[in-house]
């Protein structure tokens, strides 16, 4: 069951056209990531599904229905661009929001203190925003985008302004949120994050949709027969059909190559290479999304994806 679909949607600034017949599905209880480029259009479809911005053309299904204004009480929204009142009391903030999002007082009072508590800031809740340093600041705002517990959660950039420490905290409340329930859409720069939190990745590129499945269907199809081998010796290889992608260098434990087979078998390089030395590891290099991002952004080399479940 999708949470939320998108069917041809456009949107027009004046002459410019930020989101181009743009359709996508995003199943319940997934990690989506919402990539592309600085200016693709990602804030202008999550402003749409926000119902913050209307677009031209195309329709959103949230849970299967025509979107209303009240489905916005059922989303959260962590936008890039943080707007918290700097001279509100931390607690008082948080409540606000809540009611806001249509919480009662006594529901919301409760939740504010589960989740200063769980985010370590029970020591701030008097202070004034101002007085929290960037990061303590960043945490208020998380706490008011997930405190009415949406079904849908939209976070933009959600990492920016953690230590590390930190980051690593709200990733694993992301996790916790996925696993009670809830549906979220993550826009992020930072591959890594994607890497390890996406369940599936929608790339959008110049206002289209360029890419969308899951980490292994995209990855499937950007492999391109690249090996890391690992020899005792330094060895040059001749028969088997390659390119070479890295030339030989003295690693701790040997010599490694990293090559790009041309239509043969790893068995057929194997083959040529234990009669010349010892084999001590061979691994594919499969690419990294960030890889897949520049390859499909900068060099425009879009792939076509085959489903996972057809090509297990
Ligand atoms: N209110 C607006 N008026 C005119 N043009 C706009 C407006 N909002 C966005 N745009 C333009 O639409 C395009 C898409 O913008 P959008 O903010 O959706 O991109 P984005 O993918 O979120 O980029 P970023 O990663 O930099 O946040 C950009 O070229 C932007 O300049």
């Amino acid at each position: 069951m999708n949470i939320l679909e998108v069917n041809g949607l456009s949107k027009k600034y004046a002459n410019h056209t930020a989101l181009n017949n743009i359709s996508l599905s995003v199943p319940k209880q997934c990690i989506y990531g919402l990539l592309g480029p600085n200016g693709a259009g990602k804030t202008s479809l999550i402003r749409s599904i926000t119902q913050i911005i209307t677009p031209e053309e195309g329709e959103i299904l949230f849970n299967g229905q025509a979107l209303t204004p009240a489905d916005v009480y059922k989303m959260g929204y962590l936008p890039e661009e943080r707007g918290l009142y700097k001279k509100m009391g931390v607690a008082e903030q948080i409540l606000y929001f809540a009611q806001l999002k249509g919480m009662s007082s006594k529901e919301a009072k409760q939740k504010t203190k589960y989740w200063l508590d769980r985010l370590e800031l029970k020591p701030w809740h008097a202070h004034n925003v101002e007085d929290l340093s960037k990061g303590m600041q960043q945490k208020v705002q998380f706490i008011s985008t997930v405190i009415h517990e949406p079904e849908l959660l939209i976070l933009d950039e959600p990492f920016s302004g953690f230590d590390p420490v930190n980051a690593q905290l709200i990733r694993d409340e992301i996790l916790r949120l996925r696993e009670d329930g809830a549906t979220i859409i993550l826009s992020t720069h930072r591959m890594e994050s994607v890497e390890e939190l996406c369940d599936r990745i929608a790339l959008i590129n110049k206002s289209e949709k360029v890419i969308e499945g899951t980490q292994l269907e995209i990855k499937k199809a950007y492999r391109n027969n690249q090996f890391d081998l690992l020899t005792t010796d330094p060895v040059e290889i001749v028969t088997t059909p390659h390119e070479l992608i890295h030339p030989t260098q003295q690693e701790l434990y040997g010599y490694k190559q990293t090559i790009r087979l041309k239509e043969c078998s790893p068995n057929q390089l194997l083959e040529e290479v234990i009669k010349k030395t010892t084999v001590l590891g061979i691994q594919e290099n499969i690419p990294s999304m960030h890889d897949i991002f520049i390859e499909a952004v900068k060099k425009g080399n879009v792939k076509e994806l085959v489903n996972s479940n057809q090509d297990a």
